[in-house]
């Protein structure tokens, strides 16, 4: 597992790629890193920032239920993500050792299309997130947004496949996850590419 430092160097890194790749636009998205897993901590982005131009002490280190610890390497003064509680319960749930949060357009355009879930199969894509192109079919889940990060990871929790390594926030942006920073945007590159094929091909 990484340290905490270390984290947060990477950490704004990967938030300064995707802002570049216009997954991160405002203060939008947010990425988190397991710390440890007894207890669960993760290293946070901070709130509010232009995730594009991170520090590498813009992170924040919260608990399972993503409430910051009492002692924070960064220092104090930061608010951990809004979504941090979704983070953690995703970590939790998962095993992940990143998250990441990212406001793509093809995602949330793809939840208006099918809110039920959205089913990709037989797309050589489909192996860059993880899964086979021969899986018979793989349904990324869809839940709706809420300003209520329990509510959200009660939603994610019913609907979570192991195998299946993201979720849709109708309305409002994808999770997509991995063992590592690497994996979970490598995930969502490969995501990105087959929703944006599936809501074109659905014109
Ligand atoms: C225009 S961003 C609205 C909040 C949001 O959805 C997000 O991803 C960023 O929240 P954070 O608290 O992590 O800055
Ligand atoms: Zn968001």
């Amino acid at each position: 597992m990484p340290d905490a430092l270390a984290a947060g160097a990477a950490l704004a890194a990967e938030s300064a790629r995707y802002t570049g790749m216009g997954w991160m636009r405002g203060t939008s998205g947010n990425l988190s890193v397991t710390l440890s897993r007894d207890p669960l901590r993760l290293a946070v982005t901070a709130s509010g920032l232009d995730k594009g131009e991170l520090a590498p002490t813009d992170f924040v280190v919260v608990d399972g239920a993503g409430e910051p610890v009492d002692e924070q390497p960064g220092g104090p003064g930061l608010r951990p993500s809004a979504e941090a509680g979704l983070h953690a319960r995703i970590a939790a749930v998962s095993g992940a050792g990143a998250v990441v949060h990212l406001h793509m357009l093809a995602p949330v355009v793809a939840a208006e299309l099918w809110p039920c879930g959205i089913v990709l199969r037989d797309l050589e894509m489909l192996k860059g997130f993880g899964r086979s192109a021969e899986d018979d079919e793989v349904r990324i889940p869809v839940v709706p947004n809420s300003q209520d990060m329990r509510v959200l990871g009660d939603a994610f929790e019913r609907g979570f496949d192991p195998a299946t390594p993201a979720l849709v926030v109708a309305r409002h942006g994808v999770y997509v996850w991995g063992d590592d920073l690497m994996t979970a945007r490598h995930r969502a590159e490969c995501l990105e590419w087959l929703l944006r094929f599936a809501t074109e091909v659905a014109r």
